[in-house]
């Protein structure tokens, strides 16, 4: 019987702005990962997937505020746990966040084995100096990094090396799930494929069961996920295989961001490099109907007028008025 480790319903989260208006960065998600599974999440820049990844680990500092919906780890309602217990006992433990950027907030005075400690000290207080260096040394060595980046400071270690650190670090208690916010961004071609393989490496060793992987560049997760959503303006709106996704998209929306890849990956050679006409919608003033209609080649009045469903096809889901044979129809017709 497979486990559902992250199930996530009806979520609405916000910022409320100095004007006291409220907008919703995610609006309305619902989502299940599985035990065992790895999960990327795409989407175009504001589309509102760091706000879904911050929501999900309960960081509800202002100006985000918690609005609606369910977040349920391991069958733990995490609204219903306080600030101290989402701390201790959810945080790092059960599921750990690699922010955007993470690698750069390092305290750079510190010794990279001094952040391993100082998590130890919270959550393992019984063992010892020698105890947690040596279990550092083991897990480093395990994860082909060089236990010599103990003993270092973040700004001796090169950009690839720091993040595959603050990974390894941030995984240290071997969370049910890591949430890694583009972790790759920013990153050479080769520190790049580094990080996916300490990615992959984690999942392998059982040091962490499921992977949410987020990123806007819907292509890097062909190899890395099993399956993907895509976000635009603050809903999901289709959810697939990789391999469909890639593929086969059916929502416009993924249609169109697969064909706006700018470096295209390995078996994807072919596909047509156009950048998206038009800009998302303002979140806070979304239009009515399909929030991607202003974009959509094939929009039409229903479109633009009606609010629009999650349509659920042989396990596949996707956020638009029209079927899938339709769909497929235009997609061919534009080919050829
Ligand atoms: N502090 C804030 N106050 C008001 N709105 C905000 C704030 N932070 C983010 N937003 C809005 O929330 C939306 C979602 O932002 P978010 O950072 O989650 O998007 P994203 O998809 O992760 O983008 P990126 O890939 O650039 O990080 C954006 O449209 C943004 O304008």
């Amino acid at each position: 019987m497979t486990t559902n480790i992250l199930e996530v319903s009806g979520l609405k989260t916000y910022y409320k702005t100095r004007l006291k208006e409220k907008v919703f960065a995610v609006d309305g998600v619902d989502f299940v990962l599985e035990d065992g599974k790895t999960l990327g999440i795409a989407g175009e820049s504001g589309c509102g997937k760091s706000t879904l990844a911050l929501s999900l680990m309960g960081f509800y500092f202002p100006p985000l505020h918690y609005g609606s919906g369910s977040i349920q780890i391991h069958g733990r309602d995490i609204m219903k746990l306080s600030k101290e217990q989402l701390r201790t006992q959810i945080s790092g433990r059960e599921i750990a966040y690699i922010p955007q950027a993470a690698m750069n907030a390092l305290n750079p005075t510190l010794r990279i084995i001094r952040f391993i400690e100082d998590i130890m000290k919270e959550h393992r207080p019984e063992l010892t100096k020698k105890q947690v260096w040596d279990m550092a040394v083991d897990r480093f060595e395990t994860l082909n990094l060089s236990p010599k980046v103990l003993r270092s400071y973040p700004n001796e270690l090169s950009g690839g090396m720091k993040q595959r650190t603050v990974i390894a670090i941030s995984t240290i208690l071997n969370p049910k799930v890591l949430i890694a916010d583009e972790p790759t961004s920013a990153l050479d071609v080769t520190s790049q494929k580094a990080v996916i393989k300490l990615m992959k490496d984690l999942l392998d060793k059982q040091f962490i069961r499921s992977l949410v992987f987020i990123t806007h560049e819907l292509p890097l997760l062909y190899h890395v996920t099993d399956d993907i959503m895509v976000m635009y303006a603050g809903e999901i709106v289709e959810r697939g295989t990789a391999e469909q996704m890639i593929f086969d998209p059916l929502h416009p929306y993924t249609k169109k961001l697969m064909g706006s890849i700018i470096v295209p990956e390995e078996g994807m050679k072919g596909h047509k490099l156009a950048a998206i006409p038009g800009t998302p919608p303002n979140l806070k003033h979304v239009p009515a109907g399909c929030r991607f209609a202003e974009r959509c080649s094939y929009a039409q009045d229903i479109c633009r007028q009606n609010n629009v469903a999650v349509q659920e096809v042989e396990g596949r889901q996707y956020r638009c008025h029209f079927d899938t044979g339709t769909l497929k129809e235009w997609y061919a017709n534009e080919q050829s």
